[in-house]
């Protein structure tokens, strides 16, 4: 099959999506990836998906008959990556598309993959009802696992733990993904708005970038929003100084510094600092790491997943008390997202202030992490605040 990239003249990226499903985006604050059209695509599930999901990708790129004018990050041969949260149940996806548009620094791409047919542009609608009813895990449920889960780490059973829960929103019309992402990338330009087989957000969190030899990371974790009339300010001071955040803060740094470390040559972290969003605040830390071999972006992906910003710590007992006390299928929430090109290069997410939506139909996730300290009513004020992008984007606000 033949891959070909080429230079294209500037302009926006989610304005080119011709159609309101099978959206792929990976962008942030303008730049990034956009593809349409499926060339290939493969799913995976088990605890061995990243492994399946990386040799079938190897042996794809090795058939390619590959021109690429730029050989940078993202150019050539890319597939659009959304991995399940579960060993399972779970279905992982990756897909290739037809056509892809990269922008960065100033430079914009175009990718074909085999022969493309064209894609009529289609002009983008919005929904103009939108009800909300329980998902699995109503609110009222999630309330009592955050108590049942916090009475576990009180007992010394578990130091860190994040359950989720899941809202249903129903519009009146077919959901078009590309009025979501662009109400997202609109008020979110700091986070990464996503599309990967209608799994539709944007999170600020990224689990791994990697650039040849170089690869970082964005933790999350430790969350304030607006209350009690504080300040923005007054939020982050407190925030800063929250033990309790702290904590969920330092476990969940841990997990990705002390995983990542074997690969790395050279590795730093800097923070916590405060990153701020319209919705929530979040403690934030970055990891820079150089390695000292070349594993694929998936396969850092797969040591490195579940952090504890979406498992817990242990993470072994933090999943056994996920599975049981939110019981529910998480599917491709809180799982890396993102894309990989043919160098083992790309950026992984995790899949975070999402939805997946099918029709008219989106289920909403959101999850706390929860320590010892935490307090039910908190954790259910905190999810709500998570769930808002989505829910504003989806209303058009
Ligand atoms: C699990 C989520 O957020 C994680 C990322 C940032 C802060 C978090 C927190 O403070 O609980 C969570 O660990 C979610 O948004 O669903």
């Amino acid at each position: 099959m033949r891959v070909h990239t080429r230079r294209v003249t500037a302009g926006g990226l989610l304005g080119r999506l011709p159609a309101p499903t099978g959206a792929l985006a990976w962008v942030r604050d303008g730049s990034g990836l956009v593809g349409w059209g499926e060339a290939a695509r493969v799913e995976v599930s088990g605890p061995d998906r990243f492994a399946a999901a990386d040799a079938w990708w190897r042996d794809f790129t090795a058939s390619l008959d590959v021109e690429d004018e730029l050989g940078v990050p993202g150019s050539g041969p890319v597939a659009f990556v959304s991995m399940a949260f579960a060993d399972r149940p779970g279905r992982s996806v990756l897909v290739v598309p037809e056509v892809v548009v990269g922008r960065r620094g100033g430079e914009t791409w175009l990718t074909t993959v085999g022969e493309s047919e064209p894609h009529p542009v289609q002009p983008v609608t919005r929904p103009s009802t939108v009800r909300y009813a329980d998902g699995e895990l109503s609110v009222t449920a999630y309330r009592e696992a955050v108590r049942a889960a916090v009475a576990r780490m009180r007992a010394g059973e578990l130091g860190k733990v994040v359950l989720a829960h899941d809202l249903l929103a129903v519009a009146d019309a077919p959901i078009d993904h590309r009025f979501v992402l662009q109400g997202l990338a609109r008020r979110y330009p700091e986070c990464w708005v996503y599309a990967v087989d209608g799994l539709v957000g944007a999170t600020p969190e990224l689990l791994l970038r990697r650039s040849g030899q170089v690869v970082d990371s964005r933790v999350l974790a430790g969350t304030t929003w607006p209350h009690d009339g504080m300040s923005d300010d007054e939020l982050e001071a407190a925030l800063l100084s929250s033990g309790k955040n702290r904590e969920e803060h330092e476990y969940a740094v841990a997990s990705l510094a002390d995983t990542l470390r074997p690969f790395c040559a050279t590795m730093s972290v800097e923070g916590p600092s405060v990153l701020r969003l319209p919705n929530v605040s979040h403690l934030s830390s970055d990891v820079i790491g150089t390695l000292n071999d070349s594993p694929s972006l998936l396969r850092l992906g797969e040591a490195l997943h579940p952090t504890a910003a979406v498992g817990g710590t242990p993470r072994a007992d933090a999943i056994a008390v996920i599975e049981e006390l939110e019981g529910m299928d998480r599917g491709r929430y809180a799982g890396p997202v993102g894309w990989i090109d043919g160098n083992g290069d790309g950026e992984l997410g995790i899949a975070l202030r999402c939805a997946q939506v099918e029709g008219s139909t989106a289920r909403l996730f959101a999850g706390c992490g929860l320590v010892a300290e935490s307090d039910p009513d908190s954790e259910v004020r905190e999810a709500h605040a998570k769930m808002l992008p989505f829910r504003e984007a989806l209303e058009g606000m």
